[in-house]
């Protein structure tokens, strides 16, 4: 991890006084591992937080949870102040919770409009739009569907592909596609997990606006990323976990430069 040079610290959206995720205690436990081990995170509204960590620091596995994909072994998770940790991830979108994913599974053989659409009615995928696609009447039946995942589509600089299988789309594109097809449910808040990972440097500056739109936008967003000079343009805090734990948080530039959050990416800290 580099050193980053100072960066301004919240931005001007962040409300600091309303805490919209607060996940307080959280432990997850799989078999002897204890992947989380009472890790506490909160994301105020319209705040951009990193979180980051050396790998296996268990900072998917802290996504997996507020997303509703895992359920904790023990601990609170709140979202808007109610109690969410035992409902399923259908319920997290309901609540505006939104996720991408580190590697970005599209449906390979669907159109990357129909993988778009896919958002609309939950992340996973399920039912409902496999019957619309399976009987060929999408765009009959859900005009207003289209017409928003295209606007998304042309958000995300894809627009021409659209009728391509996403088979096609680079990794760098998938990501794009992905956060198109989160943006279906309108979330408030976002979980970005490593947006910037194998992307080329051209579309990263683009991953890297759209997301800054989004924020503008007044999306609350934490972003796991290991690229510290994306974590140092885009966040004003950075949250840094260590072998399940919370380790400390600060100014990209106070945790780039802290001994102990350098010693964790050695392999030398004991927490
Ligand atoms: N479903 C699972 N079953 C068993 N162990 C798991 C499971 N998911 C994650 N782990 C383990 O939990 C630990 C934390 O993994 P996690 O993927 O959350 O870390 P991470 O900080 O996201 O790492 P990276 O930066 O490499 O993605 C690792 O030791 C991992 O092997």
């Amino acid at each position: 991890m580099q050193p980053v040079a100072d960066t301004p610290s919240a931005l001007p959206h962040a409300d600091r006084r309303a805490e919209l995720v607060k996940a307080q205690d959280l432990v997850k436990q799989f078999g002897g591992l204890r992947a989380v081990d009472h890790m506490s995170i909160a994301l105020h509204r319209g705040e951009m937080v990193g979180l980051i960590g050396p790998n296996g620091a268990g900072k998917t596995t802290l996504f997996n949870l507020l997303a509703g994909s895992l359920t904790p072994t023990s601990g609170s998770i709140r979202i808007g102040g109610v109690e969410v940790a035992q409902e399923r991830p259908e319920r997290r979108i309901a609540r505006g919770i939104g996720r991408t994913f580190q590697i970005p599974r599209p449906f390979a053989e669907m159109t990357v409009l129909e993988n778009v659409l896919v958002g609309s009615q939950n992340q996973a995928g399920e039912h409902i739009w496999s019957n619309f696609l399976r009987s060929g009447r999408v765009a009959v039946q859900e005009r207003q569907a289209v017409e928003k995942a295209r606007s998304l589509l042309d958000f995300v600089n894809l627009s021409s592909l659209e009728a391509e299988p996403a088979r096609v789309l680079s990794g760098g594109q998938r990501k794009l596609l992905e956060l198109a097809r989160m943006l279906m449910a309108d979330p408030e808040t976002i979980l970005l997990d490593e947006p910037a990972a194998g992307v080329n440097p051209t579309l990263l500056e683009l991953i890297i606006d759209r997301v800054l739109e989004l924020n503008g936008q007044g999306k609350s967003i934490l972003l796991i990323e290991h690229n510290m000079d994306m974590v140092a343009r885009l966040c004003g805090r950075v949250v840094v976990m260590a072998a399940g734990k919370f380790l400390t948080e600060g100014s990209p530039a106070k945790v780039s430069r802290d001994r102990t959050v350098i010693e964790a990416y050695l392999g030398e800290v004991t927490v």
